[in-house]
């Protein structure tokens, strides 16, 4: 499904002086000093396009450090004045959205602690009402896409077409080497959902330290992501909030001169006809791997019947423990993934289940004690 929204192309409303788009700026305005500093440092490199500060900071615990507040307008102001940079803040209710626009802020972000919560979002949207301003959402903390999408389409409902996503990656329960967990799946997804809509990437958040940066900011570009949002600070050791994520502005020079920008597409037609017949060697397997997969789920469909009528249960532990050994040892020698091939075999073992589930209540339903006549969530 596709969603309508009504969006201008970002290089329609943003001034890019140099590819990939990079966003950067301390995670807080501290001080005039240090926000006036790095952003003169941030605009000698030539690579950044927009200047970026956190003025307002949603903390987790109470008593910490949470935002210089409305001063720091004043700076950010200067800092435009000085630099010629655009600049960007966070605004989380109406009150800093009236602020920012006072302040002459040219975009405005809205943070994943926000966008979880549709009051919120409606209340900032309301603000928005007939005002002419860049907007970007931050995924919601949780993978909810649906959540992305709705708050998008709020921001749209009130005029925004200057609209764009960011991509900071979800919280997760689970220990993991990223602050917060990629799952590229949802970008993806909301691409495939709004395919005009402009995304960008925010490795400082995804990695919670400066080492995985690099990487993290090169795959969002491989996955035709439209910039970079990198947060950066004179002095990143003496930051006030995240310290261990800020990069240099030095730094930041270098990433993105290491960086590689490639392209959607080709005009080189030597590479778009070898592309074009690879696509049909792939398009082929596909075809055999679905018809097989058909031919599978015909004779686990005749096994569920001979399971009903033998009075036979639908899982076989045994059995299946030996597929799956069996799969991963020759998905070694083939040398596949192995993780993958865990995860399809799981998946084609699951649709298994679901299948003689279906014939063995398609029995039990006549006797009125079908276990499930409602039909499985899938994720
Ligand atoms: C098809 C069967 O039923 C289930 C599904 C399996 C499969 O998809 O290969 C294997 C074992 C069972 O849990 C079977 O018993 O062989």
């Amino acid at each position: 499904m596709k969603l309508q929204l009504n969006i201008q192309p970002l290089n329609t409303w943003l001034n890019i002086k140099n590819e990939p788009l990079i966003i950067s700026g301390p995670c807080s305005a501290e001080t005039e000093e240090q926000l006036l500093t790095t952003a003169h440092l941030l605009a000698a490199t030539g690579k950044v396009s927009v200047l970026r500060a956190g003025i307002w900071k949603p903390r987790t615990r109470p008593g910490e450090f949470e935002g210089i507040g409305s001063i720091g307008l004043e700076w950010l102001k200067r800092a435009k004045a000085e630099t010629g940079l655009p600049t960007a803040v966070e605004v989380a209710n109406a009150k800093h959205v009236e602020e920012a626009l006072a302040a002459g802020v040219d975009i405005l972000w809205i943070g994943a602690r926000s966008t979880v919560n549709p009051f919120t979002v409606q209340e900032i949207a309301d603000a928005l009402q007939g005002v002419d301003i860049p907007v970007l959402v931050k995924n919601p903390i949780n993978p909810d896409l649906q959540l992305w999408a709705g708050a998008l389409e709020r921001i749209n409902r009130a005029g925004i077409t200057k609209l764009g996503a960011i991509h900071r990656g979800f919280s997760s329960y689970e220990k993991s080497s990223f602050r917060n967990e990629p799952m590229w799946e949802l970008a993806i997804q909301l691409k495939t959902l709004l395919p005009d809509l402009p995304i960008i990437n925010d490795p400082s958040h995804i990695c919670g330290n400066r080492e995985l940066i690099p990487y993290i900011s090169q795959k969002a570009l491989d996955l035709d992501m439209q910039g970079l949002m990198i947060e950066s600070h004179v002095d990143p050791s003496i930051a006030w909030t995240d310290a261990k994520q800020q990069l240099t502005p030095a730094a930041l020079g270098e990433l993105a001169e290491r960086l590689t920008v490639r392209e959607p597409e080709s005009q080189n037609e030597a590479f778009t006809d070898q592309l074009a017949e690879l696509r049909k060697q792939i398009d082929k397997i596909d075809d055999l791997l679905l018809q097989k997969l058909g031919e599978r789920m015909a004779i686990v469909g005749k096994i569920g019947e001979y399971k009903r009528d033998n009075q036979v249960t639908i899982l076989q532990v045994n059995r299946w423990d030996a597929i799956i050994k069996k799969g991963i040892s020759f998905a070694k020698a083939l040398k596949l993934d192995l993780n993958f091939t865990e995860k399809f075999l799981e998946l084609v073992h699951g649709e298994s289940i679901r299948k003689q589930t279906e014939i063995m209540n398609a029995g039990k339903a006549e006797k009125g004690i079908a276990a499930e006549t409602h039909t499985e969530v899938k994720s």
